[in-house]
């Protein structure tokens, strides 16, 4: 199903564990911050609003996207969270750096899955352009970061249960 056919804001907390005793981490890439400020803001709301605390927030900002990678797994290393959110935008321009970007991002963020014991969530927009950037933190499509807090509360209490 495409994004265009699910509004990314959309959950039923009756279907989410309440997150009261959870700490979450989430690092912030400062490219592209209008976004990924208003990813941010959908997941700190949506955490909050589920019954996270916000001194069980913790967020770090990185530079770039490229160095969510390394913010999350420095994160994992210091901070004793339960699950980390990984937030970023990242925009088409001219050449193939995006292209590598994205990958580098996306495998990084697996490799994390893989190798820690702590779930990462993808919280990485990959868009052609600033609009559909818009669209999809908080816009006609809803918000990224929401979506990513709803899987991180449910990564959090996979991680606790298994
Ligand atoms: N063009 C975008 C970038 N580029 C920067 C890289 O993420 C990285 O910080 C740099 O290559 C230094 O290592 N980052 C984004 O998050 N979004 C972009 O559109
Ligand atoms: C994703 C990027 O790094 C990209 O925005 C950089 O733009 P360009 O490919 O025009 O250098």
């Amino acid at each position: 199903m495409a994004t265009e056919n699910k509004n990314l804001s959309n959950y039923d907390k009756n279907t989410i564990p309440n997150a009261k005793d959870f700490r979450f981490g989430i690092v912030v890439s400062e490219w592209n911050d209008t976004i990924t400020e208003d990813l941010y803001r959908g997941a700190e709301a949506a955490l909050l609003d589920c019954g996270a605390t916000p001194e069980n927030i913790i967020r770090w900002n990185v530079p770039g996207s490229f160095e969510l990678v390394y913010g999350a797994k420095k994160m994992i290393e210091s901070q004793a969270v339960d699950c980390v959110i990984t937030i970023g935008c990242v925009i088409k321009g001219e050449t193939m750096h995006f292209e590598f970007v994205c990958e580098g991002v996306t495998q990084g963020v697996k490799d994390l899955n893989v190798q820690t014991d702590v779930p990462v969530i993808f919280c990485l927009l990959t868009d052609n352009n600033m609009q559909q950037s818009i669209d999809r933190s908080g816009g006609k499509h809803g918000n990224k970061g929401t979506e990513a807090a709803i899987a991180a509360i449910k990564m959090a209490d996979l991680r606790r249960k298994a």
